[in-house]
């Protein structure tokens, strides 16, 4: 089965025909159409390979309304929603995180990954939930689930216990946040020996404050397991002097990790204690790229307690990174997209021929114009089929 994108363009600004064969990009250039071949007019549309999320918690999602955050901070944000248990019900986890989905899908978001927690809160439940979303989306977006373990009662023994229960019920990474754990170092190593036990990548908070480093603790140990390990917030790193950031980046590098920032919700929680020039919640993206680092930005949290606002627009995310992250824009894209990919153990895409036809065309005149406008006119092909369309028309008379 083929089918011709015609009249796209690039982001070198070149004019694009784009032949989907199955689920691969087959041809680019100009192309004429086969006998009795399907045609989509692109109209000079922006062509980009579609984004990915590396990491939104969607059993939180858009619960702002059920739980306020007091203080605004990181730990109002856990007490608020430590307190809410209509948060934590299976039936309308799903219902939130199908519509997230929908959003993240028609902006072109074409891989999720997604944090669930699992606890003495709630167990499995939202794994469980999430489990059957994965199945209903599937034709239409690849979603990995990672566990976000909270250490339960029972120690190490049965902290373990509910990892494997996670992998149980579904998930297909392992997380958490181990030094925010009682004890941070056996909260890792459980981590650790269950992901080399069943197979699996671990994918950590580490470093959601200004105060604590432990990204060259959790580097060593990454490299000396050999398990792979992805280090999301690193937020501390961001406001290191520049030597010790290079010296953590180098042992993160040769660790083989890659580390996700999450720049809307950590603008939005830390700084909060300071009257003037607050630091950023952000990452050392620079050193990290430099060390040969992959690094990926994600939306984190959506309208819950965590961050009042996000639309599940990896353009939004990608704005950001211009303006807070001081990326040039074809750093912020790659960072949503074939980066984010990368980080997920997805093939990187790209317009080339033999890449996955993972597509969004946009209504924008080139990369910067896309990150700025955000437009909402959008087609989107996941594994070669046209999975959501947003055609926009606007009026304005002059
Ligand atoms: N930034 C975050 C930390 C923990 N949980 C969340 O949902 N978000």
């Amino acid at each position: 089965m083929t089918e011709l994108l015609r009249g796209g363009r690039g982001a070198d600004g070149q004019g694009v025909d784009i032949r989907i064969v199955d689920d691969l990009i087959g041809e680019l250039g100009t192309l004429t159409p086969l006998p009795g071949e399907a045609v989509v007019d692109l109209d000079g549309r922006l062509v980009l390979p579609a984004f990915a999320e590396p990491h939104v918690h969607l059993d939180k999602a858009f619960t702002a309304g059920l739980a306020a955050n007091q203080t605004g901070d990181l730990q109002g944000a856990m007490a608020s929603y430590s307190a809410v248990a209509s948060m934590r019900q299976g039936d309308a986890i799903a219902d939130r995180a199908m519509r997230a989905l929908r959003l993240f899908v028609a902006a072109g978001t074409t891989a999720v990954r997604c944090q669930i927690g699992a606890g003495r809160l709630s167990g499995v439940t939202a794994i469980e939930a999430l489990a059957k979303v994965r199945e209903q989306v599937s034709a239409y977006v690849d979603l990995q689930i990672v566990a976000h373990v909270g250490v339960p009662d029972g120690g190490a023994a049965g902290h373990r216990a509910l990892l494997h229960r996670a992998l149980d019920a579904g998930a297909d990474q392992l997380g958490g946040n181990p030094f925010s754990e009682d004890d941070p170092d056996l909260a890792l190593e459980s981590c650790l020996e269950v992901a080399l036990d069943r197979g699996v990548e671990l994918d950590l908070h580490v470093d959601e404050s200004f105060d604590s480093v432990t990204l060259d603790r959790v580097a060593a140990r990454a490299l000396e397991s050999g398990v792979r390990v992805v280090a999301a917030h690193c937020v501390s790193l961001g406001v290191l002097p520049d030597s010790q950031a290079k010296e953590i980046a180098a042992a993160v590098a040769a660790a083989g990790m890659s580390v996700v920032t999450l720049p809307m919700t950590n603008l939005f929680l830390q700084g909060r204690d300071v009257l003037s020039a607050k630091p950023r919640g952000l990452t050392a993206i620079d050193a990290l790229r430099a060390a040969g680092v992959q690094v990926a930005a994600g939306s984190d949290n959506v309208r819950d307690p965590f961050n009042l606002v996000g639309r599940c627009d990896p353009l939004e995310i990608a704005s950001l990174l211009v303006t807070a992250g001081h990326q040039q824009p074809v750093h912020a894209a790659g960072m949503v997209g074939s980066e984010a990919r990368t980080v997920m153990g997805l093939p990187a895409g790209g317009l080339v021929a033999g890449a996955p036809a993972e597509l969004v065309a946009l209504g924008a005149d080139d990369l910067g114009d896309a990150i700025a406008r955000a437009p909402g006119d959008r087609l989107v092909w996941h594994r070669g089929q046209l999975v959501a369309q947003t055609v926009t028309t606007t009026d304005v008379p002059f």
